[in-house]
């Protein structure tokens, strides 16, 4: 099973910061500019949140930035999606629904005006007994915040909103969301979600609910936060020339308009292009 990137999506740029706290700092600012821009000219913004320590750490770091930032969107006007769950019971600890709202999400609903309805959890264990389930209640839960006709996409267009903006993390085996190597999920095309029922088993609970590939390729920006040592070989792979996308899904971690990788000096150490 070979598959290629899809090249209709914008090329990676690479941006390498000292250390985990400089990346999530930078992707927090950004963050924060991008949605008071992108909300002077649109009625709503929409960001995919994912799981993970970087990911984690980047809400954070948000949280920590709004004490002190001029620059703040307009919450009551931005909505939160998962690029990827695990398919566990309300308020589990390992769910990335549980971290972000602990990280960061709480608190905007709290002191910032973030209408709780802003907020789009996967599905819970108790909502979807499997994950093909959990993977079609949320595609209907996109497609209702999808713009009349959808978005365009390489396999026709998807019933989902815009993304202005994608945060992901990389796995040190190269996956990105729940689009591990070698899985079927990474061929589905047309369509926004997929569940996953067998995730490695290192990297924790097996039932899974993802965006696609196509699902991803529609955001307009797609941010990638990668730190540590374990992530240099993964991040070299995935950047390389001609990757094979189904051994390193994370080489097609690529948005619409604009892809950046923001990298820590140790998760750079193979880079080719740096
Ligand atoms: O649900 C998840 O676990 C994530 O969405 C996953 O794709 C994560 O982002 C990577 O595994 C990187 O995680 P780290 O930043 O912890 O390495």
């Amino acid at each position: 099973m070979e598959i290629s990137i899809n090249t209709h999506t914008a090329e990676p740029q690479i941006e390498v910061y000292a250390d985990r706290p400089a990346v999530t700092e930078a992707i927090a600012s950004k963050l924060l500019t991008v949605l008071s821009e992108a909300l002077v000219s649109q009625p709503a913004a929409h960001v995919s949140l994912t799981g993970g320590g970087a990911g984690i750490a980047v809400l954070t770091a948000v949280k920590d930035l709004l004490e002190h930032s001029t620059t703040v969107p307009d919450w009551s006007a931005v909505h939160f999606w998962w690029g990827d769950e695990r398919l566990l019971p309300r308020d589990d600890a390992e769910r990335n629904e549980t971290q972000a709202r602990q990280a960061l999400l709480d608190a905007l609903v709290d002191e910032h005006g973030l209408p709780e309805e802003n907020i789009h959890p996967m599905p819970t264990s108790e909502d979807a007994a499997h994950p093909a389930a959990g993977a079609e209640m949320y595609a209907q839960q996109l497609e209702s915040f999808a713009p009349e006709g959808g978005i365009p996409g390489p396999h026709g267009p998807l019933n989902m909103p815009a993304f202005d903006v994608m945060l992901l993390g990389v796995g040190p085996d190269g996956h990105i969301n729940s689009l591990f190597p070698g899985k079927d999920s990474l061929t589905v095309v047309g369509q926004t979600t997929v569940g996953e029922e067998d995730a490695p088993q290192q990297l924790g609970p097996p039932l899974r609910v993802t965006l696609t590939f196509d699902g991803i390729h529609t955001a307009q920006r797609v941010w990638t936060a990668v730190t540590g040592a374990d992530k240099a070989e993964a991040a070299a792979r995935a950047l390389a020339a001609e990757p094979d996308v189904s051994e390193v899904p994370a080489a097609n971690a690529r948005g619409a308009q604009e892809t950046v990788w923001h990298v820590d000096r140790a998760a750079a150490e193979q880079l080719p292009r740096v």
